[in-house]
């Protein structure tokens, strides 16, 4: 088994495993070996000792799990109902491929044995190539026929699966169904595939109905007699008529930032027209407007118990984090950056994000993890500046248990181990302390962790992004950073611009108004007030004047007088004017340092309520308190 090898090696490997029985590996599964191999540094001949969760964790999981379990039990009894007398086992999954529920046939003895039980961890990085943990890596349906399993102790079985997604487009968890010991061709397996991926979509289509219960929801599919019944798209829309849910089908046809839009970009007819075309939208009824737009039968249903999704979905979807199209909204600079973004996605080459703050970096972050393969996995943001020098190193590396003197009994897991197979997203890392870096680098370059007091390494397998608002170049040459981590850090650099450099910032403004606040619309002052603000506090500010103007407009429509003071003054920009008079410089930094005093008294030193009742962010306010030397009462001295 080659560990450490080169490319040409691990291909020689995986060809002779296969080659060896006359198969050709699809490239879905020669990628899996190639990852079981060098990123999970997995051996074919040694089976895993803790692939099982414990009595209390499984409980544990399945309570977590629970609205989740209720609504596949039917589509997981459905199949399991179809496939027994074949000799199959059906086996749902979550989204970290821990099986849920099992419904084994009659002779159940040789599935229990096989680890096909609630509980068994199939996730990649412990089992290898396999049914449910390959599935969720690539994120699309497949067979793993017996040997090409990455473990020789899984050769036995012959997997079916299909990934089930939220109507987010999110990962749920899998459906499979498994056989032991068939040795027809993997080619038989074909119509179990489809059975199960038939089953995976109504589970989805079951939790799409579930979710959007009490909103207006569309069905849409060709008029055409070949279309496939099994391909309707759906979709749940707000009062404005905004995209707020969907099902697979409709995500497979629209494939970029489906949810957000309004949907006229979708369908060629907007929310009244559709009303009107279904006459109004009876309750309680599904209409059908058959074949008028643009050839597709469209059913509109009108819940009995209908009340407007503004109230809800809306506040969901503002919540809800952006994905990388909306964030590049139509800025090209922007959409140039994540085109070359989505270029090195799952390339192995940590990122580093560069902007003022709250231009977006951690969002950046977070939706560049949502559309890489690691999704499903952990996204574990560790903030450098948030928390003190000396807890970082327990935070980032965590302990084992008794390590130290006053370490919790338990150990703790460090934010690379909680990463794992995931994405770590290290938030100002300008403010990395200097002995740290060197650990991290480390870390980083053996791929390796040993948390305090723990005896054995722990293999890492994470994409790491950064971000910072410094100049790490500058920090580099006075010695502040150290310059071989940079590297490691940056194997690419993207600069977010600041809101006052976007081209489009009328778009920005528009759409975060239409998450915020459906329905709203900004008085021509207003609009033009915001579109000339300098926006020091970028995106972030901006979201916080629109919430204000929200929550204090009346009529629908918000003034310049519903938006903060900074906005109605005039379009000056603060730092600026303040830099131009030194005097007075001076008297808005103690004025500034006394309204943090007061904020942080008020919140009893809460970081977090303290930075929001200030508008920026909590390392923004670490950053600040460290300016201003404030000192919390009971931490002098220390
Ligand atoms: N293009 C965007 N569209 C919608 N919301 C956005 C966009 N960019 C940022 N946001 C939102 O703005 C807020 C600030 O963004 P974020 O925290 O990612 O900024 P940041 O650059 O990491 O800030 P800091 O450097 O202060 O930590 C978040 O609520 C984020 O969801």
């Amino acid at each position: 088994m080659p560990a450490h090898n080169p490319a040409s090696e691990l291909a020689a490997f995986v060809d002779s495993h296969f080659g060896h029985r006359g198969l050709v590996p699809e490239a879905v599964i020669a990628e899996s070996w190639y990852r079981s191999v060098t990123q999970h540094r997995l051996d074919p001949s040694v089976h895993p000792t803790d692939n099982m969760l414990s009595a209390a964790e499984i409980r544990q999981l399945q309570a977590q799990h629970q609205a989740y379990l209720t609504l596949a039990s039917q589509g997981v009894s459905g199949l399991a109902r179809r496939v027994a007398d074949a000799g199959f086992a059906v086996l749902l999954s979550d989204a970290a491929g821990v099986t849920l529920d099992a419904r084994l046939p009659a002779d159940a003895g040789h599935f229990t044995g096989s680890g096909l039980v609630v509980g068994a961890r199939w996730d990649e990085s412990i089992a290898g190539t396999n049914g449910i943990g390959t599935a969720l890596a690539s994120q699309q349906a497949l067979t793993i026929h017996r040997q090409e399993h990455f473990l020789a102790s899984n050769a036995r079985l012959s997997c079916s699966v299909s990934p089930i997604f939220d109507s987010h487009n999110h990962l749920l968890g899998c459906l499979n169904a498994t056989c032991l010991y068939n040795d027809g061709p993997k080619q038989a397996q074909h119509l179990t595939l489809q059975l199960v991926t038939l089953y995976a979509r109504l589970i989805e289509n079951a939790h799409f109905r579930q979710r959007y219960r009490d909103c207006l929801t569309l069905a849409v599919k060709p008029c055409d007699g070949d279309a496939d019944l099994a391909a309707e798209q759906l979709l749940a829309l707000d009062e404005g008529g905004r995209i707020v849910g969907a099902n697979r089908a409709a995500f497979n046809s629209n494939p970029h930032a489906l949810l957000g839009l309004r949907i006229e970009q979708v369908l060629s007819a907007d929310i009244d027209q559709l009303l009107a075309l279904t006459q109004g939208g009876a309750r309680g009824t599904q209409l059908y407007d058959a074949c008028q737009v643009t050839g597709l039968e469209v059913g509109l249903r009108v819940p009995r118990a209908y009340r407007p999704c503004a109230s809800t979905a809306p506040a969901a979807s503002a919540n809800a984090h952006p994905t990388l199209d909306q964030l590049a909204g139509g800025d090209p600079q922007l959409q140039h950056a994540v085109t070359r973004l989505r270029k090195v996605l799952d390339k192995d080459i940590a990122l580093l994000l560069s902007g003022e703050t709250g231009t977006g970096k951690e969002a950046f972050a977070r939706a560049l993890h949502q559309a890489s393969a690691r999704s499903a996995r952990p996204f574990v943001a560790l903030n450098c500046a948030a928390i003190p020098e000396a807890l970082i190193e327990s935070e980032l590396f965590g302990y084992r248990p008794g390590s130290f003197t006053g370490a919790d009994r338990k150990g703790m897991k460090g934010k690379l181990e909680q990463a794992n197979g995931g994405t770590l997203f290290l938030d100002e890392i300008g403010d990395m302390p200097a002995d740290l870096q060197t650990r991290l680098l480390r870390v980083l370059a053996e791929r390796e962790l040993v948390a305090l007091g723990a005896a054995t390494p722990v293999r890492l397998d994470i994409q790491v992004i950064s971000a910072t608002h410094q100049d790490l170049t500058a920090r580099i040459a006075t010695h502040q950073f150290r310059e071989d981590l940079y590297y490691r850090l940056c194997g690419m650099r993207i600069t977010l611009p600041a809101l006052r450099e976007r081209s489009d910032r009328a778009h920005v403004i528009e759409g975060l108004l239409a998450r915020l606040a459906p329905g709203l619309h900004l008085s021509a002052s207003a609009h033009a007030a915001l579109l000339a603000y300098s926006w020091p506090g970028n995106i972030r500010q901006l979201l916080n004047a629109l919430r204000q103007g929200a929550a204090l407009a009346e009529g629908g429509c918000i003034e310049l007088a519903d938006l903060p003071a900074e906005l109605q003054l005039g379009q000056v920009e603060p730092s600026r004017t303040i830099c131009a008079t030194p005097q007075l410089g001076q008297q808005v930094e103690e004025a500034e340092a006394d309204h943090l005093l007061t904020l942080l008294r008020r919140t009893q030193w809460n970081m977090s309520a303290a930075a929001q009742a200030a508008g920026i962010s909590r390392s923004t306010l670490y950053r600040k308190i460290r300016r201003h030397g404030i000192v919390q009462p009971n931490r002098q001295g220390h």
